[in-house]
């Protein structure tokens, strides 16, 4: 892969800030080095002696004194090394990526830790957009990708979706305005960049098919396209065994998958991580070491205690009880939606995540009956115009989180849905 091609003119000029390379020198060093080098503030002067948090189980994980003093200093932009191995193990156990295999400046896997998903979706934009570019993207899609990527003054290309995520026909009717060999043109507009949502989509709860995956993958390699695979929800898929991921797939190194501990662990927490080819994530260390500097090293190192402690197995243990909580709420949602929303709406049940996304029979665009009518009911759901890559498009469906209410407060909400739906059905035949 050349990966020149997808780095924009700010992301080639970022070079290595001098003092974060000191503090990871500094971090790797023998303790009896002696720094006088870095303006690290001198911990003894922080007021926290210890930190403790205890699990469910009542077990506690401890910071002692030694441990609270690195967790309250500075750190590698990275992430805690620790932390990052640990990561990249889960990674090759869970994806296997063949970019393991790679030399480093051919695309070996790489991963860096981010201020959640978020950080990483945004510098990665950041990073390959210039503006006028042609961005692929599912339609609709998540709102804060769109919050992202709009301001940098691309084209966002949208690619129709169904219950099985994007469809690979409505990728390459959009992709029919040029030929695969324009992406060997520097001077073409061809899209160079391809962002979806796999598994769980927001907002529509769709899990992209093994069949799609590979076929989707096919088509980026045909017109050399990054994907940029967003996976919050890897971890809510129901179903077992899980999907393969682009990642897993990925023997060209042209994918970056974006990772996030707020599903499944804490989202207050921040805490994500973005794997890819190495020439790539350095790209993103460089911004993360001229913005943020690091993610909180404290969160790092509450994180990496638990999953010291848990060990792989552990993790996807509670990942299984996760997964398996919301596919009740899932359950629940469905039912409620059969019970009140049948012939008022349309669905498809989803196989992971946590949102239902219905389609409101009779309804031109949600917007106005959601913001104002349904406040009246008392219920709130998100009108689907917020998810359209289109800005101002109408649309009849609204997005349904089954992730916070009770079973019972979804089953009146729906219920309060139902009695607006029939109020308008009544108006429209006045
Ligand atoms: C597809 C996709 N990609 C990335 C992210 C960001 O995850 P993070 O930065 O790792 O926590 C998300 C988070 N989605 C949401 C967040 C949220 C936060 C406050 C209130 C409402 C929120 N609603 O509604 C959301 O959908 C996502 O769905």
């Amino acid at each position: 892969m050349n990966y020149a091609r997808f780095l924009n003119a700010v992301s080639k000029a970022r070079v290595a800030s001098p003092i974060r390379e000191l503090t990871a020198i500094q971090q790797r060093g023998p303790p009896t080095l002696i720094s006088l080098a870095s303006g690290m503030p001198n911990t003894d002067m922080f007021p926290f002696t210890q930190a403790s948090v205890t699990l469910p189980d009542d077990s506690q994980l401890h910071l002692d004194q030694k441990l609270i003093k690195r967790a309250l200093q500075y750190s590698p932009s990275p992430g805690i090394p620790e932390l990052v191995q640990w990561l990249k193990n889960l990674q090759v156990q869970l994806h296997n990526p063949p970019t393991c295999q790679l030399a480093p400046e051919q695309g070996q896997m790489d991963l860096c830790v981010t201020t959640g998903s978020q950080e990483a979706l945004s510098k990665t934009f950041e990073m390959l957009v210039t503006p006028g570019d042609n961005v692929l993207m599912d339609q609709p899609t998540y709102p804060g990708t769109l919050a992202a990527v709009r301001p940098l003054g691309c084209n966002l290309l949208p690619v129709e979706t169904d219950q099985l995520g994007m469809r690979p026909d409505a990728l390459r009717d959009v992709l029919s305005r040029w030929k695969p060999e324009d992406c060997k043109n520097p001077q073409s507009d061809i899209p160079k960049v391809l962002y979806t949502i796999p598994n769980g989509g927001n907002p529509t709860g769709a899990t992209m098919s093994l069949d799609r995956r590979q076929e989707i993958y096919e088509i980026a390699r045909n017109y050399d396209l990054m994907i940029l695979e967003d996976d919050p929800y890897y971890f809510l898929q129901f179903t077992r065994p899980r999907l393969p991921s682009f990642l897993s797939m990925d023997v060209d190194s042209r994918v970056l998958k974006f990772d996030s501990f707020s599903k499944i662990l804490s989202s207050g927490m921040r805490v994500g991580y973005m794997t890819g080819p190495k020439p790539v994530i350095s790209k993103i260390v460089l911004h993360i070491q001229s913005s943020t500097l690091h993610t909180s090293t404290l969160t790092q190192m509450i994180l990496f205690l638990l999953l010291e402690k848990w060990g792989v197995d552990g993790f996807l243990q509670h990942c299984d009880r996760v997964s398996d909580f919301y596919q009740e709420r899932r359950d629940h949602m469905i039912k409620s939606a059969d019970r009140w929303l049948t012939g008022l709406a349309e669905w498809h049940p989803p196989s992971a995540g946590m949102f239902l996304w219905l389609k409101l029979l009779g309804i031109h665009d949600t917007h106005k009956l959601i913001m104002e009518k349904a406040m009246e009911k008392e219920v709130l759901f998100v009108p689907g115009n917020a998810f359209s890559v289109t800005p101002g498009e109408a649309s009849p469906y609204v997005r349904a989180a089954f992730s916070q209410a009770t079973p019972e407060q979804m089953d009146k909400g729906l219920e309060r849905l139902a009695r607006l739906l029939r109020e308008e059905r009544q108006l429209a035949e006045s």
